[in-house]
């Protein structure tokens, strides 16, 4: 049966706007409504300082669409700015100044500027000490690798840790952490994240199925992500680890602009391509003041599981000697490994399959100097060291 988007917005109009007022369709606050099979999705736009208060809007929202016949499935998110992430009508930006469009890395030069945050984005989340985003220039470094990794040595070492699984169109958390089943919302709607080795664990694979978010267009992804970030119970956490989408486009910019983050690691091959990227991953950061706490090199050389032979199938060293180059920490070097490549695909990553070995102290040392760069970032901030 085909879902007719028509109908959706004449329940839609049943649904009264954020001041009571008017209802959501003519108001023009619901977005292009995507559907897939007997899926829709869609966003509903509300002023920022309400977003906390409307959670009772977007269940009359869900409840209208679920009306419409057809409709099995409705996800619904509450966006706070439509301008942010819409890839289409393009936002209304400002130009960048001289100097700016000069510091842009090649492919962003004579582009128009990002757009302002969202209001109130930057805020800090209740009960998360810091958040450090773990970034790639490109797909396919090992970036979710690592991130997972150096969450989990971070909470051997005695830290709180959750991580995010921000790469909405490929979430890599539940493979990685062996986990399955959707995320719940407790009594007061706020989502429970899952627990793996320790970790509070948030990822779009645990909340919609890769079609849907693959369907979803910039302010739902925004807005989703905002959701995974702020409306979760996540306790009382010393750090938060998100793993970035790859790459370094609009999206990623957009993120890193709406999320307080205390700091950046940027993950690299050692290949000429992937440093290139790594670069304006550094830059993006940059440019939006996130303090880079340093790079990672992945893959740097291969261990020969039979002789323990170090082989440099990328190349070897250049992510430590463009680290030295623009003054960024070098964090270090982890092998291109069988067992981190099984371990991460068996759902029990290195740290925690063997603690003690040679792979899991890389992980640990990564973690601790980049833990002990944030101190000084916070310290040189002002802030608490
Ligand atoms: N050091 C390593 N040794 C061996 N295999 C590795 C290593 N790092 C990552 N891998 C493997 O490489 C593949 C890609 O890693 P991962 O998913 O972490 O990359 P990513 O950069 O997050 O990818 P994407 O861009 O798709 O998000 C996975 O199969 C992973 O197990």
């Amino acid at each position: 049966m085909t879902i007719a988007i028509a109908q959706i917005l004449d329940q839609l109009k049943r649904v009264k706007g954020p001041e009571l007022t008017g209802n959501i369709v003519d108001l023009g606050l619901v977005s292009e409504i995507v559907a897939q099979g007997d899926q829709i999705s869609f966003s509903i736009s509300v002023p920022p300082q309400l977003v906390g208060q409307l959670e009772p809007l977007r269940a009359a929202a869900e409840r209208a669409a679920l009306a419409t016949p057809g409709v099995a499935r409705a996800q619904v998110t509450l966006t706070t700015d439509q301008a942010v992430a819409d890839p289409a009508p393009q936002p209304v930006r400002s130009a960048p100044t001289a100097s700016q469009a000069d510091a842009l890395p090649p492919p962003m030069q004579k582009r128009t500027a990002p757009a302002a945050p969202v209001p109130g984005a930057k805020a800090p989340v209740p009960g998360i000490d810091a958040i450090i985003a773990v970034a790639s220039g490109k797909g396919g470094v090992g970036k979710s690798t690592t991130s997972v990794n150096i969450a989990l040595a971070l909470q051997a070492s005695g830290l709180r840790v959750g991580i995010l699984d921000a790469d909405i169109y490929g979430p890599s958390m539940p493979r990685l952490l062996g986990l399955s089943g959707r995320t719940q919302s407790g009594d007061d709607r706020m989502l429970i994240p899952h627990e793996a080795y320790g970790l509070k664990v948030m990822s779009m694979g645990s909340i919609v199925d890769e079609e849907t978010a693959t369907a979803w267009r910039g302010p739902m992804v925004m807005q989703a992500l905002t959701q995974m970030l702020r409306q979760v119970a996540w306790g009382e956490l010393d750090v938060l680890i998100v793993d970035m989408p790859p790459g370094t486009g609009d999206a990623q910019l957009t993120l890193s602009q709406n999320v307080p983050l205390a700091g950046a690691v940027i993950v690299s091959t050692p290949q000429d391509l992937a440093l290139i990227d790594a670069r304006k991953g550094l830059k993006m950061f940059r440019k939006v003041d996130v303090p880079i706490l340093g790079i990672v090199e992945n893959m740097s050389y291969f261990l020969c599981p039979d002789c323990g032979g170090q082989q440099a199938v990328f190349g070897h060293g250049g992510a430590r000697s463009e680290a030295e180059r623009i003054g960024v920490l070098f964090l270090g070097e982890v092998p291109l490994v069988m067992a981190i490549r099984e371990t991460s695909d068996g759902g029990k990553p290195i740290v925690v399959a063997d603690p003690d070995g040679e792979q899991a102290r890389i992980y640990q040392n990564i973690a601790q100097g980049m833990w002990t760069r944030l101190s000084e970032e916070r310290m040189l901030a002002g802030g608490r060291g």
